[in-house]
């Protein structure tokens, strides 16, 4: 195992005094952004994106220090170790292989000495299979009726990826299916569900690894009842995406097929592999959840392959450290100037945030501080006229715009004010970015803009199921190289972990309750109790 030390003390240490440089007023991004070759000499093309980081406040001797530290820390050779099985979450003595999923070589990628490619392989051909029997009407409910509704039922990683590629690429669902996603245990989640699904004619898609998580076994049981009471066979309605050998696997009664995912594919790194192939492959079709897959690896091929000073995701990944680590800004937004990846951000923030929360090095060393950025957002221009405020004179934080060349509808935009939409949507981006680097002075404190706020922006040439999958992998390498640097393991999330356990606690309390109407509660603090009491009792206090 290589050595996981946070911040190689001499890249840091110097890195320190270049953030204290870089605060002086001659290096406001107003003066750093000046000159013809700033675009040229701060952006690079890849793997089919363009990722532009000349509004960054960063010079070149800042980011030939970044690179150094990105060399200190190995983490190109950590990524390729990654790639090619190493057990990099050395927490759970795992491999990391969710680029495996999409990955149409021959080449063999070995775990514990095993090939798992043709495993992959396996699974996506049943994949098909299922897809086709579907949409032709080979494979229906318990009634007979072919199906036109697919409902997700799972929660966290088995079901925010999908969503985001769900939505992003609704353009293109033209199979007649419908895709709606139960996550929460909240009844309001299940009970709007129900009310717009035809249940003779719906698949319900259970997708947990571990097969035990509350949320979302408590409403496998609900549909199970709920369908029974219609008079449908579950049985019949119902598939589950899994791990072998997990409570929900295998055919035997549960559920029409079982499709399997694998340990060394976590959950917010698995929308490539089943958890998402088969829902997508329902409402898209499998030949555009294919090609999805293929735009994946041409940016798992650019991440790996390119030199760090071209290589989108490690330079991201660089800008997210420099600017959490040394210049402080404790958050960072996506702003997509496409309805389509509205839902990119939640998918992020999970990928991100619970992989990178953390607060020891991968050999359990405290951090000298927390690693991790807090991530948020909404597509653009909705957010201009929600928090952009506080984003121009607030708190600062760094944003990732993202823009889209070619938009998913061609239509008659007319040219309101002698522009279309889409030009008057990219006006507004490239509006954004200028003033919150640029700033404006006015005698008027109120009126006044300091300026010198960080961007990025990265533009897709078309939003098709290729760029999508593109942009996942994107955020996937960059979030895994920020890991890298940080010196983390951003595979485990114990941190999931006491809430789970204090939630069993309570709902030991209620169920005892349930049970028995004089239990009052007694293995739970004088808080807690006032609470269940007025959960019971339906009233507010006093
Ligand atoms: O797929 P499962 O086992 O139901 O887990 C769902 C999600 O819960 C988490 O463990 C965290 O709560 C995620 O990491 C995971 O994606």
């Amino acid at each position: 195992m290589g050595d996981y030390r946070f911040f190689h003390q001499r890249q840091h240490r110097r890195l320190v005094e270049r953030a204290l440089y870089l605060d002086r007023e001659d290096c406001h991004l107003r003066h750093l952004i000046r000159g013809d070759r700033r675009m040229a000499d701060f952006s690079a093309a890849g793997g089919g994106i363009f990722y532009d980081y000349s509004r960054q406040r960063v010079d070149e001797a800042t980011m030939a220090l970044l690179f150094e530290l990105a060399e200190a820390a190995a983490a190109t050779d950590r990524f390729a170790d990654m790639a090619h099985g190493k057990k990099v979450n050395v927490t759970e003595n795992r491999a990391a292989l969710h680029m495996a999923a999409r990955s149409f070589s021959d080449h063999p990628v070995r775990v514990d000495g095993h090939d798992i490619k043709p495993d992959l392989k396996a699974v996506r051909n049943q994949i098909k299979t299922f897809c086709d029997a579907v949409h032709g009407g080979e494979i229906t409910g318990s009634t007979g009726r072919s199906f036109r509704h697919v409902v997700v039922v799972g929660i966290g990683g088995s079901y925010l990826g999908t969503e985001f590629v769900a939505r992003a690429l609704e353009a293109f669902a033209d199979r007649d299916v419908s895709l709606e996603f139960l996550s929460n245990v909240d009844i309001h989640n299940f009970a709007s569900i129900w009310s717009r699904v035809d249940a003779e004619r719906t698949l319900w898609v259970v997708i947990s690894k571990s097969y035990t998580t509350a949320e979302t076994m408590a409403n496998e049981d609900l549909i199970r009842r709920t369908m029974q009471e219609r008079r449908l066979d579950p049985s019949k309605h119902l598939v589950t995406v899994t791990s072998k050998g997990s409570p929900g696997d295998g055919d035997a009664g549960r559920g029409l097929a079982s499709f399997h995912m694998f340990d060394f594919i976590g959950g917010r790194y698995s929308v490539t592999s089943a958890v998402g192939g088969v829902p997508l492959g329902l409402y898209l079709g499998y030949d555009r959840f294919e090609r999805f897959l293929k735009g994946a690896e041409a940016m798992d091929r650019h991440a790996l392959e390119a030199p760090p000073e071209q290589n989108l995701p490690l330079i991201a990944a660089l800008l997210t450290v420099w600017n959490t680590s040394f210049l402080g800004y404790p958050q960072t937004a996506i702003i997509p100037y496409a309805s389509p990846l509205s839902r990119l951000t939640p998918h992020v923030q999970q990928l991100n945030m619970e992989s990178n929360g953390k607060s020891v090095d991968a050999l359990g060393r405290p951090l000298a501080q927390p690693a991790g950025t807090v991530v948020f957002g909404e597509p653009g221009t909705n957010a201009q006229h929600s928090f952009f405020q506080l984003a121009h004179q607030g708190k600062a934080f760094p944003i990732d715009f993202i823009g889209v060349l070619n938009p998913q509808y061609r239509m008659d935009e007319g040219a309101f004010k002698g522009v279309g939409h889409q030009q008057e949507l990219w006006a507004n981006l490239l509006a954004q970015a200028t003033a919150l680097a640029m700033g404006q002075a006015s005698g008027d404190p109120a009126r006044s803009f300091s300026g010198n706020r960080p961007s990025s922006i990265i533009v897709l040439e078309n939003l098709d199921p290729e760029d999508v999958g593109r942009l996942l992998a994107f955020y996937e390498a960059r979030t895994i190289f920020e890991a890298f640097i940080w010196g983390i393991n951003p595979f485990d999330q114990f941190g999931v972990e006491l809430g789970k356990v204090t939630a069993g606690v309570i709902r030991g309390e209620m169920a005892a309750r349930n049970q028995n109407p004089e239990h009052d509660f007694d293995a739970v603090d004088a808080i807690n109790r006032r609470y269940l009491r007025m959960i019971f009792s339906g009233r507010l206090p006093g």
